[in-house]
């Protein structure tokens, strides 16, 4: 793909040096740019046609890399990344090798801190500012955050640390009055109120009318603080946490955007700009339907989203969605909790139908959890649908809140394992290690779709706290019974019966594992539940056998296979254990089903693992059709 402009822009210096008359139809570039990027690999789309303006206004500005710019959730750095010199390497994005889905600080000096993970910028941006401030260097940090990721507590504990400091902060707030779902809360209300009437209509003009005057630089900063709350409102709530409150501005007029950021630029103290941006700007489809072009897969621009000619297999969400749906039927206390994730965690069908018992708090994961426990002290059941790695943020409330007042509060985990494209920030590996230790948890790891709704089921059926967790995307292909039905709590059971080597499958992984097996001829256990762990399974297992494998898609250290080493141990039984998982190292973006080979997680990787460590207990190899010829 050629452009006129951004064939000559390499980096932001570059970008400096274009006249701002042709600003304009270098943000159309990059645009163009992003959409026919992301229509050939899938990504996040919406968000960053969103920003587009935003970028380029922002690294006109600012002199980057020197200045910070701190991109929340980093989603929507696809037009950044084509600006600060990765626009050849767009192709690559989110596979294997190639440009990651959010900023990394190894992949370049512009990618200033990473994320992923929402409301972490402010924090980051001000301690940026902060040791500016300590070293005398004088750069700006600056924040940029959607209005979804503003609804964290941790975004509001940064602002009431940067309200007080005196530092060059800026925290610009990118309005598009969406999360991924349409946005929740208080504070959405408010933002609201902040846009409507004559105030929004006012204030687009702030950055035109103080160009057009030109006086001084003090004089000029002066009076667009002067002007910038003469227009709004008198005091926002953002200046009473200490900042100066500029906005709300068009996010998508340069002529607004620029001579606004060049002031601001002038001021001293926390400033605070909100822009008003909307979801996939300029991309009439995305437009209309920012949830579902919020992060597709690969498309024809021409076209559209289109539905698959045949029906896809049924994924683990679909599953959970369902059951969800189904139980809720069945037993009116059920409410369903989700952290801003409703398509994500397979609730928009729960949502339509039981809207009194569904609730999007926002993103607002620690909030999430302890909500959940005030349900069910008053009788609730509350089912808390969140992805594996956004629960690590409610790592102390799942302990304090609910397991040490052991809450029978179900965690139906998504996204457990590895995730793909979105690589490590967004992998679900630690969830097991960090659940299985903590008293009055148990964790079940279904192995397919049918044992998923099942064990949905026991765990809601406990009076504690359960979690299942289960991968992104389809399974192989069991179907679920109609009915609801638990399966045994606790309870593993026999898959294959082989000899000397046992294979114990801790989740999906069970099916490489049997496919392995009918090459090595060894047994393997379905074990079902790491905690409680089928301890009397797995000592029959043991005396019966040689050696052990465990194989979980989840951390080693201190994972499935620790537990039943453990438990080994415990029982005084000395038996030599293989351990495959995942290693002690975080795994980047890529093809999942490449990624788990790569790790030697498929069938033919537990088998040569299997057949290295155990050799003395195999029949050899049979040889492969290549070799025979
Ligand atoms: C801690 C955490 N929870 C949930 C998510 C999933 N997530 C990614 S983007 C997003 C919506 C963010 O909304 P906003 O900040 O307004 O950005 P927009 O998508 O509107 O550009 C959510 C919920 C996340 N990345 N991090
Ligand atoms: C940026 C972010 O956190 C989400 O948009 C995430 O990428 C969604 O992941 P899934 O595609 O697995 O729902
Ligand atoms: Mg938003």
């Amino acid at each position: 793909m050629s452009y006129p402009l951004l064939d000559t822009i390499h980096s932001p210096a570059d970008l400096r040096r274009i006249p701002r008359g042709q600003l304009k139809n270098v943000a159309d570039e990059v645009r163009d740019c992003v959409l026919q990027n992301v229509s050939r690999t899938g990504g996040h789309l919406s968000s960053n046609l969103g920003t587009v303006e935003l970028t380029v206004a922002l690294h006109y500005v600012f002199n980057t890399p020197d200045d910070r710019l701190v991109w929340d959730v980093g989603h929507q750095t696809y037009p950044h990344k084509i600006l600060t010199g990765r626009r050849d390497r767009m192709p690559t994005l989110r596979q294997l090798g190639g440009l990651s889905g959010f900023p990394q600080r190894a992949e370049s000096e512009y990618d200033t801190f990473g994320t992923a993970h929402s409301s972490t910028s402010i924090s980051a941006a001000l301690g940026m500012a902060l040791a500016s401030r300590q070293k005398g260097e004088g750069r700006h940090a600056v924040a940029i955050i959607g209005d979804g990721a503003m609804t964290a507590g941790m975004a509001f504990e940064a602002l009431n640390n940067a309200g007080v400091e005196n530092c060059k902060l800026l925290v610009v707030l990118n309005d598009n009055d969406m999360s991924i779902s349409p946005p929740v809360g208080a504070l959405n209300r408010y933002l609201a109120q902040l846009m409507s009437g004559q105030f929004y209509a006012a204030a687009k003009n702030v950055g035109k009318n103080v160009l057009k005057v030109a006086p001084p630089l003090f004089e000029l900063a002066r009076r667009l603080e002067q002007q910038a709350k003469g227009m709004v409102v008198p005091a926002t709530l953002f200046e009473k946490f200490g900042f100066n409150y500029v906005g709300p501005i068009d996010g998508h007029d340069l002529e607004s955007l620029i001579p606004t950021l060049e002031n601001i630029k002038q001021l001293e103290g926390p400033q605070f700009l909100h822009v008003v941006t909307k979801k996939g700007h300029g991309y009439k489809l995305a437009e209309a339907d920012p949830v579902a072009y919020h992060g597709p897969g690969k498309f024809d621009p021409a076209v559209g989203l289109v539905h698959p000619a045949t029906q896809p297999k049924q994924t683990f969400t679909q599953v959970f969605g369902q059951w969800l749906c189904d139980m809720a039927e069945k037993d009116k206390r059920l409410v369903g909790i989700t952290p801003a994730m409703r398509e994500g965690s397979g609730m928009v069908e729960f949502h339509r139908r039981f809207p009194d018992r569904y609730y999007d708090v926002g993103i607002a994961e620690q909030h999430a959890v302890t909500f959940a426990a005030g349900l069910a002290c008053e009788g609730l059941k509350p089912v808390v649908a969140i992805y594996s790695t956004f629960l690590q943020r409610a790592y102390d409330q799942l302990i304090h809140d609910v397991a040490i007042q052991k809450l029978p509060v179900v965690f139906a985990l998504d996204r457990a394992g590895l995730v793909g494209a979105d690589g490590a920030t967004h992998a679900g590996n630690y969830d097991i290690a960090y659940l299985r230790t903590v008293p009055n948890v148990s964790v079940a790891c279904p192995a397919d779709e049918r044992e998923c709704r099942q064990l949905l089921t026991t765990a809601y059926e406990q009076d504690h706290p359960v979690a299942v967790r289960y991968p992104r995307g389809a399974g192989v292909g069991v179907q679920p019974l109609p009915g609801l039905d638990p399966l045994p709590f606790g309870k593993g059971e026999v898959r294959r019966e082989g000899a000397r080597v046992a294979i114990l499958a801790f989740g999906s992984l069970l099916y490489p594992a049997l496919e392995a097996a009918e090459r090595l001829g060894v047994t393997v256990v379905n074990m079902r539940w790491v905690k409680p762990l089928d301890t009397e399974l797995l000592m029959q297992v043991a005396a019966s056998h040689d050696a052990l494998v465990t194989v979980e898609e989840g951390a080693i250290m201190g994972g499935a296979g620790s537990a039943v080493g453990e438990a080994l141990q415990a029982a005084g039984i000395v038996k030599p254990l293989l351990q495959l998982g995942l290693p002690d190292t975080f795994i980047e973006h890529g093809d999942p089903v490449k990624l788990l080979a790569m790790q030697g997680l498929d069938a033919k990787g537990i088998e040569a693992s299997v057949r290295t460590r155990f050799a003395d207990l195999l029949a050899p190899a049979a040889p492969s059709l290549k070799s025979v010829a």
